[in-house]
């Protein structure tokens, strides 16, 4: 049986936060691959501002040198809100004979129990949990953790960071970095 990890987010922008925890938890879990999976709409927070095309564009380089990691439009071919309970529902019928473990930090992990269909989903698909900071782990819901070296980096620091004109680098991947650029994302332009 194939094991696939996913990471599910929303990716505005991607960042080695992102990159670490699908690797530790490649490696640690000995999966297969790591799909990429960016939300269309989040399920639980205002819709991003930055084009979904541009999310796109972000992932697939950040990504690129790693041949473990691809990325899964499933989410966007769909549009509407991206339930998780939708995509592995679909996920498990395209791909029968494939183990997929869902990939969340500890901020996602505490809010579990607001997901939809949470319990009929912990029946399809294997959580994974990893370590962030200000949250907490324990969770009723059968959850692994792995352990990874804690970051604290999220989409929400990069992009206030570059609002402020601080830099970013060594935050994001360069290439990432130069997307943002061209784009002109996230600095009130
Ligand atoms: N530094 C990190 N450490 C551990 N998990 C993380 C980290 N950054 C993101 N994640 C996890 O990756 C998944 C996708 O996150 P997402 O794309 O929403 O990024 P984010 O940094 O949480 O974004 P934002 O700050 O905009 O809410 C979530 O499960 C989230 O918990
Ligand atoms: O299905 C839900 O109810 C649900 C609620 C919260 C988060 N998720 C998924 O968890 C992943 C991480 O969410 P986010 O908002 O941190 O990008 C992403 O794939 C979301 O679709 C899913």
């Amino acid at each position: 049986m194939k094991k696939i990890g996913i990471l599910g987010g929303t990716f505005d922008p991607p960042h080695l936060g992102h990159l670490l925890i699908a690797e530790e938890v490649n490696h640690k879990l000995n999966l297969d691959q790591v799909w990429f999976i960016p939300s269309y709409e989040p399920p639980h927070k205002e819709k991003s501002n930055t084009k979904i095309e541009q999310r796109i564009a972000m992932i697939e380089t950040a990504i690129k040198d790693n041949h473990n990691f691809s990325l899964s439009t499933i989410e966007v071919d769909r549009l509407g809100k991206s339930y998780t309970f939708d995509t592995i529902k679909l996920l498990k019928e395209k791909f029968p004979e494939t183990m997929f473990y869902f990939i969340i930090g500890a901020d996602m992990v505490e809010y579990l129990p607001k997901w939809y269909k949470i319990d009929q989903l912990t029946q399809l698909v294997q959580f994974v949990g990893v370590k962030r900071p200000e949250y907490k782990l324990n969770t009723n819901y059968p959850v692994i953790e792995v352990d990874i070296p804690v970051m604290e980096i999220s989409s929400t620091m990069i992009r206030e960071r570059i609002a402020n004109n601080q830099s970013v680098r060594y935050l994001v991947p360069s290439n990432v970095l130069e997307l943002i650029k061209e784009y002109h994302l996230y600095d009130g332009s």
